[in-house]
């Protein structure tokens, strides 16, 4: 790689090169807002929106009207980072407060939450993120031994309602019935409950919608939407949307965690004190937002980059997936189970997921707010920041810094391993954190980031347990903000 030592956090104390001050301008009040907006969604799109400035300032820092803002939403004023130097002060917890700042410049309404400002919102200083993130990791770990046989159900299911679907119509769709089976999957392990079996406080077979309604109303600001753009641009990101508009599934769903969660709300209130009320809606929340549309996002992702690669290399894949697997099943076992060992004997599949989390991350933007005065270097200058701006980072540039990636907008799927591929681990920061570090109730990494890696690498090992290879259809695209992908063929394990 060409000189990863570039990107190391330097002491910004002492910038080592001359001050400048940060480029762009944020134009006329709230009109310079509305231009911005209708650029990032409309006329230029996210990606292109920050390339074309970047080009502008000739610059990786400059000011620039976030998205949502003005007049519907708060100041949107900030400055963006997107190279992997400056882009680290967003992982230094004492010198960025992350309280209200995940979406950006906006909180939305906390009736969304029960009237809770959830984990994800508060920042490290708060005692309460210490409580419910030491929460969380406590229900990973209490349930991990679920995790891959739950797993290994709902994707079953799923794989076979592919199957029938290729057979009718000659594709089954990845999107939508990827998020059902992620949502399937989080309720039965940590809830211990399928969401749509009936029963008292039943979720219903239509779960998904209910999900679906909740999450689009609450983050409209930031909602990418197959509604032609200007009824998009008038109705999710000019105005705020009431939650009344999805009280009713938001009652279901507290009412479903209410009275299906009991073991992990016993725990919430036995072991860590915290209110078993509020704990309802941090973890509607946690598991609602962060949990199922992480792991949900990364299995369109992941299809399409494989579908790409084609057969020879799926044969690479499935080759390692069944050796581990073979390797490592318990004595006695006929042998078609995964085990966490398994898993960590599969480097060439772990670099694949790591790579698609570097290209195609589930969630591209990460935001603080500035503690103190300071100085943010980029790899070329150093620039003057100012107590409580609002700084940002967008992904799609920082895990694509040339600086510290070779060919950075190829997918290489042996990426990250041997020597070459540690030393560009620390810049691989999918989690709001590097690779190499660990998340903690100090910090704002995210808590599930290994055992995500390992949920998303068992997706693709159960794919080649049950099929020897695949195809997507030849319209399947992603980028930032869609991810539409179509099997097109499932070819059966034959040995
Ligand atoms: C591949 C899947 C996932 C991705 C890409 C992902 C990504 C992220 C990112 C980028 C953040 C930081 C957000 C910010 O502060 O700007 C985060 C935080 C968080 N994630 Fe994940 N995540 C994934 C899976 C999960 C899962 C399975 C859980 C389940 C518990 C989870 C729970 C959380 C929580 C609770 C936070 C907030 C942490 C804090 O406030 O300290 N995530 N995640
Ligand atoms: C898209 C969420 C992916 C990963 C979850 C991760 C980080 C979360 C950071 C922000 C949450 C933004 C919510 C976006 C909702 C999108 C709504 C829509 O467009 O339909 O946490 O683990």
């Amino acid at each position: 790689m060409s000189k990863p030592a570039a990107a190391a956090p330097s002491d910004p104390s002492k910038p080592s090169k001359p001050l400048k001050e940060v480029p762009g301008s944020y134009g006329l009040p709230v009109l310079g807002a509305v231009k911005d907006r209708l650029d990032f969604y409309w006329f230029q799109g996210d990606t292109e929106f920050f390339r074309i400035r970047m080009e502008q300032h000739k610059s990786t820092v400059f000011r620039v009207n976030y998205s949502p803002g003005p007049p519907g939403y708060p100041d949107s004023r900030g400055i963006i980072l997107l190279d992997q130097k400056s882009f680290s002060v967003l992982l230094d917890n004492s010198k960025v407060d992350k309280s209200d700042t995940l979406l950006g410049p906006y909180i939305p309404n906390l009736a969304f939450t029960g009237g809770y400002r959830v984990l994800p919102y508060l920042d490290t200083s708060e005692a309460k993120h210490t409580a419910y993130k030491d929460l969380i990791f406590e229900l990973l770990h209490v349930n991990s031994s679920r995790i891959i046989p739950e797993y290994n159900k709902v994707f079953a299911e799923t794989a076979g309602s592919w199957e029938e679907r290729i057979a009718k119509s000659g594709k089954a769709e990845v999107f939508a019935s990827s998020d059902a089976m992620i949502t399937r999957f989080l309720l039965r392990t940590i809830v211990h409950k399928d969401p749509a079996e009936p029963g008292p406080a039943s979720l219903g077979p239509k779960f998904r919608d209910t999900y679906q309604l909740w999450t689009g109303v609450n983050f409209a600001g930031i909602a990418h939407t197959p509604l032609p753009h200007f009824l998009e641009e008038l109705l999710f990101h000019t105005f705020r949307l009431p939650p009344f508009l999805v009280k009713k599934q938001y009652k279901a769903l507290a009412n479903f965690y209410r009275t299906h969660a009991t073991e992990a709300l016993d725990l919430a209130e036995k072991k860590y004190g915290l209110d078993r009320e509020e704990t309802v809606h941090q973890l509607i929340l946690i598991l609602g937002i962060n949990a199922r549309l992480g792991l949900h996002k990364m299995i369109p992702a992941l299809i399409y980059y494989l579908g790409l690669l084609g057969e020879d290399f799926q044969a690479k894949i499935a080759a390692e997936v069944r050796s581990a697997v073979h390797k490592n099943r318990a004595q006695g076992e006929e042998g078609v189970n995964i085990t966490t060992q398994a898993l960590l004997e599969m480097p060439l599949l772990r670099s694949t997921v790591l790579e698609t989390l570097r290209l195609t991350p589930s969630i591209f933007y990460m935001y603080g707010r500035a503690r103190e005065d300071m100085v943010i270097e980029s790899h070329d200058a150093a620039f003057q920041i100012k107590k409580g701006e609002l700084l940002g980072g967008h992904q799609y540039f920082v895990m694509r810094d040339p600086e510290v990636f070779e060919e950075p907008h190829k997918f290489v799927a042996d990426r990250f391993l041997g020597e070459r591929g540690k030393a560009v681990l620390p810049y691989l920061v999918w989690s709001n954190g590097r690779e190499t570090e660990s998340p903690a109730s100090s910090n704002k990494q995210c808590p599930a980031k290994d055992v995500a890696e390992l949920i998303t690498m068992q997706f693709v090992a159960e794919m080649f347990l049950r099929y020897d290879s695949f195809e997507i259809t030849k319209d399947s695209f992603i980028n930032t903000t869609e991810l539409n992908v179509h099997l097109k063929s499932l070819k059966k394990r034959s040995v």
